[in-house]
């Protein structure tokens, strides 16, 4: 291979992300060249509708997916929470790298985390994980949506529009805002999106060439997180539609996952634990509690 390709967005979070790849990728094989590949994707185009409305997180992956499929492109870096449980036939994930800070953050230009907020103050998210746990801590705030990339999202909290908003820390931080995190929303009171905080190279399975070069920044403790994570996620037929949340932690070579259903209509929510070896295994044993307790009901399944 002369140049590894890799498609990315244009976001400047995809951006970074992208470039954080094309450099580990330069240190793990030194003579390698990498670039990127930028490309507009539907998702990052159409910001008038929900993502539900449009079609879902996939509207990230197809534009460059249609890339590497067309040999435009070697790889493709993404956010592992934007990627969709099932994953198009075809592809895979040669590397997951290690997960950077897994929280969401509080940002407000006033006031320093939830509880400190007025009675009916107005929190800007449009993620419906994010809305459920604020309606289940503080049934009288008031949410509005908010979408956009990470710049956008800040923009409008300084402009006034809200009280306070909700992001990712990392991708905060991967951008350079670290100061505007105002407080760090924790596990297990807190949960994140699953995979949050993890960034994934996607590839064609038959590309053997480029499969071996990412397996060299696959992280194998992320891994097994993010595969626990993303197994409860899909044994709840988890994508943007439902309000999901699960983080899972390692410790003694044992996994343990904490998990979350809730409503972001009227702030109900179902939580519920465990530990085990196997991710999947331990995915789908927490599901499978959370749907017992109601989440069933929750999820309208
Ligand atoms: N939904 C967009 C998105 N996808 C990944 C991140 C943050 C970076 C990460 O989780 O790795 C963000 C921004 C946010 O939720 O604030």
């Amino acid at each position: 291979m002369t140049t590894l390709r890799i498609a990315t967005r244009k976001s400047p979070l995809a951006l970074w992300q992208s470039e954080h790849v094309a450099d580990a990728l330069r240190a793990a094989h030194p003579g390698l060249a990498v670039e990127l590949v930028p490309m507009s994707t539907r998702g990052d185009e159409v910001l008038d509708r929900s993502l539900a409305a449009i079609g879902g997180k996939g509207l990230f992956l197809k534009e460059l997916e249609l890339a590497m499929q067309r040999g435009e492109a070697d790889c493709a870096v993404h956010s592992l929470k934007d990627v969709p449980m099932e994953l198009e036939p075809g592809f895979a994930l040669p590397a997951i790298l290690q997960r950077a800070d897994y929280a969401d953050a509080f940002v407000s230009n006033r006031f320093d985390d939830i509880a400190a907020l007025p009675p009916g103050a107005v929190v800007g998210t449009s993620s419906l994980r994010r809305q459920a746990q604020l309606r289940a801590l503080r049934p009288d705030l008031q949410l509005r949506d908010l979408r956009g990339n990470v710049n956008t999202r800040l923009a409008r909290l300084d402009a006034g529009d809200y009280d306070a908003i909700v992001l990712a820390c990392a991708g905060l931080q991967r951008l350079g805002f670290d100061a505007r995190i105002r407080s760090r929303l924790q596990a297990p009171d807190w949960l994140p999106a699953p995979a949050q905080g993890a960034i994934a190279i996607e590839c064609r399975d038959d590309d053997a060439a480029t499969i071996a070069l990412c397996v060299a920044l696959d992280h194998a403790d992320t891994r097994r997180c993010v595969e626990a994570e993303r197994a409860m996620n899909r044994a709840l037929h988890g994508s943007c539609h439902v309000p999901v949340a699960g983080f899972a932690t390692l410790a003694g070579g044992r996994l343990r996952l904490h998990g979350l259903v809730g409503s972001a209509d009227d702030g109900r929510a179902v939580r519920a634990q465990g530990e085990g070896e196997s991710a999947d295994a331990l995915g789908r044993e927490v599901a499978g509690e959370l749907l017992a307790s109601g989440a069933a009901e929750l999820l309208a399944l």
